[in-house]
């Protein structure tokens, strides 16, 4: 957690318990540029959106969590277990897509056959329907592939690991509308409710109703990790034509002004990441994250 742990946070943690637990993370590359630097979060199952502009450390994030990186300081468990250590009983259940990767085979078919052996929870069944709902035969040549056809070759293939963290680095890149709307489904469809997944992206529509948390870095720090509804309980993402009087966060959009506001009905509403990015880019950054971390009067 950012700040204090909330009573609500202690239940969540109960019912869902954290699958990955970051604790005082820090990373530093060789030259000495740190790009994670003291970070500390509990990330429960479910969809996570991962934002962050340039260079914020999302790849880095990622790269740490799937235990492909070793932490400077600090620590990155994985379902209790430390990820630096790399147990093989642990790394068969994660798996890091990364934005573009090479496969040593000539279709994904082949790929899937060698790689999957590792991953005793894939699934051919599962494999075969993404294939097919990807209009893929598995048996085209993967090097004679566009990037958006090779790409769905490894969403496919990935999306039947059934691994616990599936850390996904810019999943829709490349991917035309309507295979977009079907990664959407495939990410729904495969998703379990014990499996955490974190979708590292700057494009925040194309799977927005499947988001379960955000993830919130900038230079290296984060700024938050927290479910969307305990989110959605504390701020709104409101349109209206003229500004909140109250409004802790403004932009003008087509028409309207986009505000962030604090929630003090309690009402639902639906979160707005686009708006909520810029927000926590601006000024408004600090006057945002206290709203997020104040105690509901009732707990
Ligand atoms: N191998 C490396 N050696 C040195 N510095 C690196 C290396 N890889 C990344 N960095 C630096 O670490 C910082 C974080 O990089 P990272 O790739 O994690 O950012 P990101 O949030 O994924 O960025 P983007 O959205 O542009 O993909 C950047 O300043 C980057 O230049």
């Amino acid at each position: 957690m950012i700040s204090g742990i909330t009573p609500i946070l202690i239940y969540t943690l109960i019912i869902y318990p954290a699958m990955i637990t970051i604790d005082h993370l820090t990373y530093s590359y060789r030259h000495g540029f740190t790009a994670i630097s003291d970070a500390t979060a509990s990330i429960a199952p479910g969809i996570h959106l991962l934002l962050g502009e340039n260079g914020a450390g999302k790849t880095t994030l990622l790269r740490l969590i799937a235990g492909l990186l070793f932490p400077s300081a600090g620590s990155v468990e994985a379902d209790g277990c430390d990820m630096s250590r790399r147990c093989p009983s642990t790394l068969k259940k994660v798996f890091m897509l990364p934005d573009s990767m090479e496969i040593p085979a000539t279709t994904i078919r082949g790929f899937a056959g060698m790689h999957s052996r590792f991953y005793p929870t894939f699934s051919q069944e599962t494999f075969e329907e993404n294939l097919h709902d990807f209009r893929l035969t598995g048996h085209e040549n993967f090097n004679q592939l566009s990037l958006g056809l090779r790409h769905k070759s490894l969403l496919a293939y990935v999306l039947a690991l059934g691994v616990d963290v599936l850390l996904l680095d810019e999943p829709a890149n490349g991917l035309d509308i309507d295979s977009k709307k079907t990664l959407r489904n495939m990410l729904a469809r495969c998703t379990g409710p014990d499996q955490t997944v974190i979708v590292s992206t700057h494009t925040v529509s194309d799977l927005r109703e499947l988001y379960d948390g955000l993830i919130m870095l900038s230079r290296g720090r984060l700024l938050l990790a927290r479910p969307t509804w305990e989110i959605a309980e504390k701020i709104s993402c409101v349109a209206t034509p003229i500004p909140p009087a109250d409004a802790l966060f403004t932009e003008q959009g087509p028409g309207v002004f986009l505000s962030v506001t604090a929630n003090r009905g309690n009402e639902d509403s639906d979160l707005n990441y686009a708006l909520l990015y810029s927000a926590l880019m601006s000024g408004a950054r600090d006057a945002i994250l206290n709203q997020i971390n104040s105690q509901t009067s009732e707990s």
